[in-house]
């Protein structure tokens, strides 16, 4: 049915009167939340090649041009995030940066690794260590390369932008729906909690945001394993000049994600690329990761706005804020969901420990 479905051999369902339900939703139709929630973050680009050429990203570098992170680099950021009270390691990057990249190749096996898969892992215990909890959204991954970071994320995350072929995915290189729901699908087989979302704005119709949110449902219905998603305006930047979702757009969206998914399941939007004010009625019930310390690597242009600034939006909601940690409550609750490592990391007694216990007892306020 989607592009790729059958040559990544996803099993995924969409029904056409579920779609024309989805298409006539309107803003109106939704019920506001009744809470705003939102995670303390530092994001960790651990390296910018990428093997795709999406013609709206300004964060790949070409090959020759690309870096990877050094572990010492990692520990650093991860320590400033921590010291200022964050909970989450956010490991966002280059999707499969391959052997094109020789630069990449070499520093892996420098550092003793022949994958970014494997270098992800000793990430994520850095992170760990240095007391955070890794959300790592690496891009596609197989079923085996997630297995090899598991136990040691708290929650895991890919975008599937659409379902639809768009020319902002072109190239000889270019992000296959079918293997993207595959990455979905595969966190749901692994027990993963499990983050998405659809990018809008990038030539796909309302039809495909129908069908991907309903393909991203269907998937939720087998495994049970989405926590949020994230309906995310592509950001206009030196290389996408074809401009964002307009207002009306973006409510609609919104709404129709609202609809579309069961109520456990959060809409996120992020507050640094849009006025969330503007939305919030339209069924949004969380602002996602924000930085008190690092940038958004990936809309650079685009500041994180102070905590203070989420406290307003909430406040114009008429709804309280929460903090709350990458993984959300309910899966924290179980040893299904939760490897014994995270579990850990949760319980212990230090520093570290506190700090997530805090947070999950509603003990934390959103000032800086
Ligand atoms: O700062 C960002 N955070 C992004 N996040 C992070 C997100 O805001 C939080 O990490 C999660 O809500 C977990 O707390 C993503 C997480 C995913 O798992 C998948 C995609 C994204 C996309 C973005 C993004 O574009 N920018
Ligand atoms: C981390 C996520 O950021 C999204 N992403 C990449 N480029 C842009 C942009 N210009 N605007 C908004 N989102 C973008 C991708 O969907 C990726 O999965
Ligand atoms: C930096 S973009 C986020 C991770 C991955 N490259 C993706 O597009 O899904
Ligand atoms: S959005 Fe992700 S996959 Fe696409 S070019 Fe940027 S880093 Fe690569």
């Amino acid at each position: 049915m989607f592009p790729g479905v059958e040559e990544y051999g996803v099993d995924v369902h969409v029904a056409d009167r579920d779609v024309e339900r989805a298409l006539a939703v309107r803003p109106d139709d939704v019920e506001a939340a009744d809470e705003l929630s939102f995670a303390r973050n530092v994001f960790v680009p651990l390296t910018t090649a990428c093997r795709y050429t999406c013609t709206y990203c300004t964060y790949y570098d070409p090959p020759g041009q690309a870096s990877l992170m050094t572990p010492e680099g990692i520990r650093e950021t991860c320590r400033r995030g921590a010291d200022a009270g964050c909970t989450e390691a956010l490991f966002t990057f280059g999707d499969d940066p391959d052997d094109r990249y020789t630069e990449i190749h070499a520093e892996l096996a420098e550092l003793g690794h022949d994958s970014i898969h494997t270098y992800l892992r000793e990430a994520c215990e850095i992170a760990l260590d240095e007391g955070l909890l890794p959300h790592s959204n690496p891009g596609d991954q197989t079923h085996a390369e997630m297995a090899a970071v598991a136990d040691v994320n708290a929650s895991m995350g890919v975008m599937l932008e659409t379902t639809a072929e768009v020319r902002a995915h072109g190239g000889p290189r270019s992000k296959v729906p079918g293997q993207r729901l595959n990455t979905i699908a595969n966190a749901g087989k692994l027990d993963v909690p499990f983050t998405t979302g659809i990018l809008v704005g990038i030539g796909e119709t309302w039809r495909d945001r129908a069908e991907s949110l309903l393909a991203i449902r269907d998937l939720h219905e087998r495994y049970g394993h989405v926590q949020e998603v994230i309906v995310q305006p592509v950001s206009d930047n030196e290389r996408w000049h074809e401009g964002s979702p307009s207002l009306a757009t973006m409510r609609r969206a919104v709404a129709m994600a609202r609809d579309v998914l069961p109520d456990s399941v959060s809409v996120q939007v992020p507050p640094n690329l849009f006025d969330a004010r503007e939305v919030v009625d339209c069924g949004v019930d969380d602002l996602g990761g924000v930085s008190p310390v690092t940038d958004d690597h990936v809309n650079p242009d685009y500041a994180w706005p102070a905590l203070r600034e989420l406290e307003a939006v909430a406040e114009h909601a008429g709804v309280p804020l929460a903090e709350r940690l990458p993984t959300y409550e309910r899966f924290l609750e179980s040893e299904r969901w939760t490897s014994e490592r995270i579990r850990s990391a949760l319980e212990a007694t230090d520093e570290a420990g506190e700090r997530y216990r805090a947070v999950r007892a509603g003990a934390t306020g959103a000032a800086d």
